[in-house]
């Protein structure tokens, strides 16, 4: 697990360290400057030490420039040819950034208040950071511009001029980055798109931030990385398929057959004991062909599935409903029973959230743990907020609106976050072949399953996040990004799963 901070609470991390621990902000830009410097050399210096580049460092006069000035310093005094513009716009400049400004001066550092044109090696961006408080105009604006429009190699310092730090978006224009060297905690802006497109390869460095100050700031945002796997439930040798548990999907309608097949057979693939799908008598064949594990209970009217719904609650230990019912009668009246009748666990998908989207209320009446997986237009419907809206504030909107109905939100897109009201994890696994129809059914699956093995409804809903996006990943090397389908990543989850067991981490 790792924290990814936002503005604030990098600045607040910045604060503590420096007031109330002493340490003195120009021996923290000390540190930055020589991991950039790091990350330069170990690039462009790997195979021949002694090649001498030629640099060109833009800062302006707040921190990041400071650190900008300090990486031009070690650049000059390792040999290399170096070039700093300063842009020399803004009124308050740091005490930090006079001060390396003095010493850069000093040891003879060719400092302009312009670009130099010049075939560059590398291009250091040193402009804004985490301070970016508005839209970049006028003369940074044209200095970004140029420096984009230039060769080299491009390092942003802490993070790429222009990029919101706390949501990734452009504020009017950006440094385009191939490396983006930041301090202490990755940052929110530079995994949330675009912000992550034009970060390049990013590079998160220790400068020397205590633990204890990232622990009292305690960012509300986090990622998993394989490590976290170890979440994974183990299971028993004196087990039998009742102890990892039995799960209703309620699923798939007339015309719609795949959804049912793909979620029941991931959440079999995460190690459930025992799927019974509940669908339209159409699909029976079906079911038994594709997914002959599963048991099968089918309804042809609103009467029979109303008997379907009563004996889910009964009989199973989770329930998963939504994908591809559809928005007929029998589904609103299954939806409204489980959702307001289930003790156990209900994992809400697709058409059960559009039908709850037309009577809200339902979310609130739930009486055992509920996670919703909405995608951005299911989230538009369920809370009238416009899609583009919801965009720009992914973080923020699952977040209240976990809080509102007391329910686990994963509100998928490229970047997926999952909250319990409390805390928002950030998925940075997966890829753009899984935007093909199906992938969010094969989702629900991965956290029934998960439920059904025995994690919390809120650790089902992140680790199912994060596992469904490596499976996607592993998806995409068999197959491509271009011909990967939903069946492929369900495939891939037994591989994902295998790796886990094999790497001691279930
Ligand atoms: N606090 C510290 O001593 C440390 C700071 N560090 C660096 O300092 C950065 C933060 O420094 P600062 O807080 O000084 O801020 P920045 O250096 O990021 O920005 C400089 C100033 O630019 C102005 N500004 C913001 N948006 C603008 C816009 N659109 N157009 C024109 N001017 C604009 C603001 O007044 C802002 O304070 C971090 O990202 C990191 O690189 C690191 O060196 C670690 C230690
Ligand atoms: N570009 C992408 N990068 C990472 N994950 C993606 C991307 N596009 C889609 N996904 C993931 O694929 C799934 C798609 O779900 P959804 O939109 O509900 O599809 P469907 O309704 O067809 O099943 C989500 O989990 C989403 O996060
Ligand atoms: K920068």
């Amino acid at each position: 697990m790792f924290y990814v901070a936002d503005r604030t609470e990098m600045q607040e991390i910045d604060r503590l360290t420096i007031e109330e621990k002493g340490v003195p902000g120009i021996l923290l830009m000390e540190r930055a400057a020589i991991t950039v410097l790091e990350e330069i050399n170990s690039r462009l210096k790997s195979i021949n030490a002694d090649r001498k580049l030629k640099c060109l460092v833009v800062v302006e006069g707040g921190n990041n420039g400071g650190d900008g000035l300090a990486l031009a310093r070690l650049l000059y005094q390792q040999g290399d040819i170096v070039h700093v513009c300063y842009i020399n716009g803004i009124s308050r400049v740091s005490d930090s950034f006079s001060y390396q400004l003095e010493i850069a001066k000093k040891i003879g550092i060719q400092v302009t208040d312009h670009i130099i044109d010049s075939d560059y090696d590398v291009v250091v961006d040193g402009i804004f950071g985490v301070g970016l408080k508005r839209d970049v105009a006028g003369i940074w604006r044209e200095t970004i511009e140029t420096m984009n429009g230039l060769g080299g190699f491009k390092v942003a310092i802490d993070t790429p001029s222009g990029v919101d730090a706390s949501t990734g978006q452009i504020m009017g224009c950006a440094f385009k980055a191939g490396m983006t060297v930041t301090f202490g905690l990755n940052k929110r802006g530079l995994i949330f798109y675009p912000g992550c497109e034009i970060s390049g390869e990013v590079v998160v460095r220790d400068i020397g931030f205590a633990q204890a100050e990232v622990d009292r700031v305690h960012p509300v945002a986090y990622s998993y990385n394989r490590d976290d796997l170890c979440m994974l439930p183990g299971r028993s040798d004196s087990s039998n398929k009742g102890t990892y548990g039995k799960l209703a999907v309620i699923a798939g309608s007339r015309d719609m057959s795949g959804a049912m097949t793909f979620a029941a057979e991931a959440a079999y693939r995460m190690g459930t004991g025992l799927v019974k799908i509940y669908t339209h008598i159409d699909n029976k064949e079906i079911a038994g062909v594709r997914i002959p594990e599963a048991v099968l209970m089918c309804y042809s009217n609103k009467d029979e599935a109303e008997q379907c719904a009563r004996d889910a609650m009964e009989w199973s230990d989770a329930i998963l409903i939504g994908p591809g019912i559809g928005k007929g009668d029998a589904a609103r009246s299954m939806v409204e029973y489980i959702m307001c009748e289930a003790v156990q666990t209900v994992i809400a998908d697709a058409d059960a959230l559009n039908i709850i989207s037309e009577k809200p209320d339902i979310l609130g009446r739930h009486r055992g743990p509920v996670i919703v997986t909405p995608h951005i237009g299911e989230m538009s419907r369920l809370t009238g907020v416009a899609i583009p809206d919801i965009k720009k504030n992914i973080l923020e909107v699952c977040k209240d609106f976990s809080m509102e109905y007391n329910v686990v939100s994963a509100l998928k897109d490229a970047r997926t976050c999952v909250s319990d009201g409390r805390d928002v994890y950030i998925n940075t696994s997966g890829n753009n072949g899984m935007s093909t129809a199906g992938a969010g059914d094969v989702l629900a699956g991965i956290i029934a399953g998960l439920v059904c093995t025995g994690l919390g409804a809120y650790e089902a809903a992140k680790l199912g996040v994060y596992i469904h996006g490596l499976a996607g990943d592993m998806a995409a090397e068999h197959r491509g990004r271009n011909a990967m389908i939903a069946r492929d990543i369900v495939s891939a989850i037994s591989e994902v799963i295998k790796g886990a067991e094999h790497d001691g981490q279930q």
